[in-house]
């Protein structure tokens, strides 16, 4: 059995529907079984819960987006960086019970000295040691520094999600929604590559560790919009910041992790992930409103 934590979320919700069509036997728990930051009652909720595998899905993102973690330090930090403290000592204590813990690719900022994405090996260059970063981005990076030498655990580090389903969390769905758009090179997730690719790396019981689970590759917004044009036909324009500091002064109350991730250790399991120009494709070219039939 699988333990899922925060399976009510964004992201729990796609880790849940893909366990459900596998067949794969799970439990999701639910905030109102356990409040996470109870560390006992967490700690023993994991200990006696008999699972093989656990899967953190939970976490403190602030809604609309980052920006509102700016209000809410200590709830960012508890979600963020305690959590995956406390899951690691209670699998410890299970027994070295193996898990996966859902970060993020937002600890990096921009690409790599040589050009290229940033890998595994890199030490984040968007976080409170090189004080620059979101207060988000900072909690992430802690959280990943909670489990450094840990041997069972898998850190799947999602950036940016999107899929073919309309919704305030989608990255094509806020570009459509942003009065204006912000000129970037990201490297981003399908929702549910990210969810599959990171449950193969427990079923085929490939080395734990550190993977970026991004799709292969990175587009630019105007790609992205681009794409958008050309597969729903919205018959709009899409408007631009002139530059980040333009952005900064407008839209934003902290400064945005825009940066390539080099997701080759993953690939190189065997574990498929799609192009990311053809995952967007696929995605506009099966669109759902939020509200339609799913
Ligand atoms: N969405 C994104 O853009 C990205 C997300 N991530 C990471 O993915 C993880 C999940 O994010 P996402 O799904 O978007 O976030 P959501 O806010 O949608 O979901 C968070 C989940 O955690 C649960 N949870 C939070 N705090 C507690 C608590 N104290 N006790 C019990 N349950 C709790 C929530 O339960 P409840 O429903 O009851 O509130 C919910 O199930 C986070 O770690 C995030 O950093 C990484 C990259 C991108
Ligand atoms: C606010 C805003 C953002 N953007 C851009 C900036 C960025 O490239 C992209 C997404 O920015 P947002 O502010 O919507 O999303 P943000 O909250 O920064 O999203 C992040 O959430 C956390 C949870 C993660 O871990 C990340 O991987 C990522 O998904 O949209 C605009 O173009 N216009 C806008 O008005």
């Amino acid at each position: 059995m699988i333990l899922l934590l925060g399976g009510s979320g964004y992201v729990g919700r796609a880790f849940a529907e893909l366990l459900r069509h596998q067949g794969v036997d799970f439990r999701s728990v639910s905030r109102s079984d356990c409040d996470y930051t109870q560390r006992d009652a967490l700690i023993g909720l994991i200990c006696e819960s008999n699972a093989s595998f656990l899967i953190n899905a939970a976490g403190y993102t602030g809604k609309p987006n980052v920006d509102a973690c700016e209000l809410q330090k200590s709830q960012c930090l508890a979600g963020n960086a305690v959590l995956p403290g406390t899951i690691r000592e209670a699998c410890a204590m299970a027994g070295d019970l193996p898990w996966g813990h859902v970060s993020s690719g937002c600890i990096y900022t921009g690409a790599r000295f040589d050009g290229g994405g940033f890998s595994e090996e890199d030490r984040p260059n968007f976080s409170f040691r090189t004080n620059n970063c979101s207060f988000y981005s900072g909690s992430k990076a802690l959280g990943e520094e909670c489990l450094v030498g840990a041997e069972n655990v898998y850190v799947w580090r999602l950036r940016i999600p999107f899929d073919h389903r309309d919704s305030p969390r989608n990255y094509l769905s806020k570009l459509m929604r942003y009065h204006r758009l912000l000129e970037a090179t990201n490297s981003i997730s399908h929702l549910g590559d990210f969810v599959r690719a990171s449950l193969e790396c427990w079923l085929r019981r490939v080395p734990t560790g550190i993977y970026n689970v991004t799709n292969t590759g990175s587009v630019t917004t105007r790609q992205v919009v681009g794409m958008i044009e050309q597969e729903l036909k919205l018959g709009r324009t899409f408007e631009y910041f002139d530059s980040e500091d333009e952005f900064m002064s407008l839209a934003a109350k902290t400064p945005r992790s825009n940066c390539v991730m080099d997701n080759r250790k993953l690939r190189a399991t065997g574990i498929p992930i799609a192009d990311v120009d053809d995952a967007i494709r696929v995605s506009l070219r099966n669109w759902t409103l939020q509200g339609a039939a799913l």
